[in-house]
């Protein structure tokens, strides 16, 4: 596949993986990108995961003909991008390798003695650094904590690409068509992955700041060549916390589905009063990072839980620590508990929060004993008009 004239596709899909990172559920594979840049010299942009090392390799022989690599960019080292860093040097020895100082620690503690005298291929650069290629320019920029620490972008400026690392990367292996474009698996992504990193991520928005950008070559997922505008916009509202879309997203927990009950009640009164948007999602059974996907995107959160052992049910103690991981901020929190004798999960849901920032709670709560009645309507109304006001 070619990115441009000069510039190749020579990465690879996975489709063996079920969980991404150990953790995140990636039903429609993934890819590992990597890109050839021809010049007077040849730079092949970061490696692919462990198992696709010798198709990663053909498919870089296939490109370069008769010609051999000069430069391999390392810019991240995690393993799906890194494993077959040693395989690429054996194949091209006199290949030298660049990435930020940084890497080369990490790269030293992956591979050890086994990648020979590494010092002598190694070229080091920081940010504001470039090498030319030819016409071909390559501008690092980095970008600490996007996701990892040793991360460089690279501006190419004289077709203005951006290799983003693992920036505007998404799940979904790219002979997958997702019928829902980008945006979806690139936001569980960046929620799952980079949420935490909203300050770095700002970081490096600012430093691209004037930069003209044509294409975005992320690690994961399709090259992105039209509207940039729009990614960086959607990069621009998750990493400052924005509110993306006005709606209320309603979290909840039931065993024996009187909580459920209830929260299907509330959306209809909240619908009622004119919220367009309510969703409503039961943390047991659906993906969880699709739900915390969700308390980003909408301004507004409704928690919705039973009581267990005088504390949390146990999912939603855990989706509260994932938001507040990734520094849940912003946004406006209602609560509504359950518990067949002495329902407190309201505060213990409220505690589990006392050290993020930006949050309004909403004084009315919705407190039922075992199965919903008519004063807890009352209340679901009084929490609606608040968490809508
Ligand atoms: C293992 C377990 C522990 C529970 N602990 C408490 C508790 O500490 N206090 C309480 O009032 N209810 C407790 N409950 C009752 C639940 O909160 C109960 O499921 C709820 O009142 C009914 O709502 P549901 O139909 O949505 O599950 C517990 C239930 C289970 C299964």
């Amino acid at each position: 596949m070619k990115i441009s004239k000069s510039i190749h596709y020579v990465g690879v899909n996975d489709h063996q993986i079920d969980l991404f990172e150990g953790l995140f559920n990636v039903p429609n594979g993934m890819s590992y990108n990597s890109y050839v840049i021809f010049d007077e010299k040849i730079a092949v942009m970061d490696s692919v995961g462990e198992n696709f090392g010798e198709e990663w390799l053909d498919n870089i022989e296939s490109a370069v003909g008769n010609r051999t690599p000069d430069y391999l960019i390392v810019q991240h080292m995690e393993m799906d991008h890194s494993a077959n860093i040693q395989k690429f040097i054996s194949k091209y020895p006199n290949a030298k390798i660049v990435a930020s100082k940084m890497a080369f620690g990490m790269l030293n503690s992956l591979f050890g003695d086994s990648l020979g005298k590494i010092s002598e291929k190694q070229i080091v650069v920081s940010d504001g650094e470039s090498l030319e290629l030819g016409e071909h320019i390559l501008h690092f920029v980095s970008a600490p904590n996007v996701h990892w620490p040793e991360v460089i972008f690279t501006y190419e400026s004289s077709e203005k690409i951006l290799f983003s690392a693992d920036a505007f990367g998404k799940f979904g292996a790219l002979d997958y068509e997702d019928p829902e474009g980008w945006a979806c698996e690139a936001r569980r992504y960046y929620f799952g992955i980079v949420g935490k990193f909203g300050t770095s991520v700002q970081a490096v928005l600012k430093k691209l700041e004037g930069l003209q950008i044509e294409k975005i070559c992320s690690l994961h997922g399709p090259v992105l060549d039209s509207d940039i505008e729009s990614y960086l916009q959607k990069y621009q509202i998750w990493s400052s916390y924005a509110v993306e879309s006005e709606g209320v997203f309603i979290a909840y927990t039931s065993v024996y589905g009187n909580t459920k009950k209830a929260v299907e009640k509330l959306a209809e009164i909240l619908k009622e009063k004119g919220c367009a948007k309510v969703v409503v999602a039961d943390l047991a059974r659906e993906d969880i990072y699709e739900c915390v996907e969700d308390a980003f995107r909408y301004g507004k959160l409704v928690l919705a839980t039973t009581t267990y052992n005088a504390g949390v049910f146990p999912t939603m103690r855990e989706f509260i620590e994932h938001l507040v991981a990734r520094n849940y901020q912003k946004r406006k929190i209602a609560f509504v508990e359950n518990g067949t004798w002495a329902p407190t999960a309201n505060k213990a849901m409220e505690r589990l929060f006392e050290n993020s920032q930006e949050i309004t709670f909403v004084k009315s709560k919705v407190s039922i004993k075992v199965a919903m009645i008519a004063a807890n309507v009352e209340q679901m109304h009084a929490l609606a008009d608040e968490l809508l006001a």
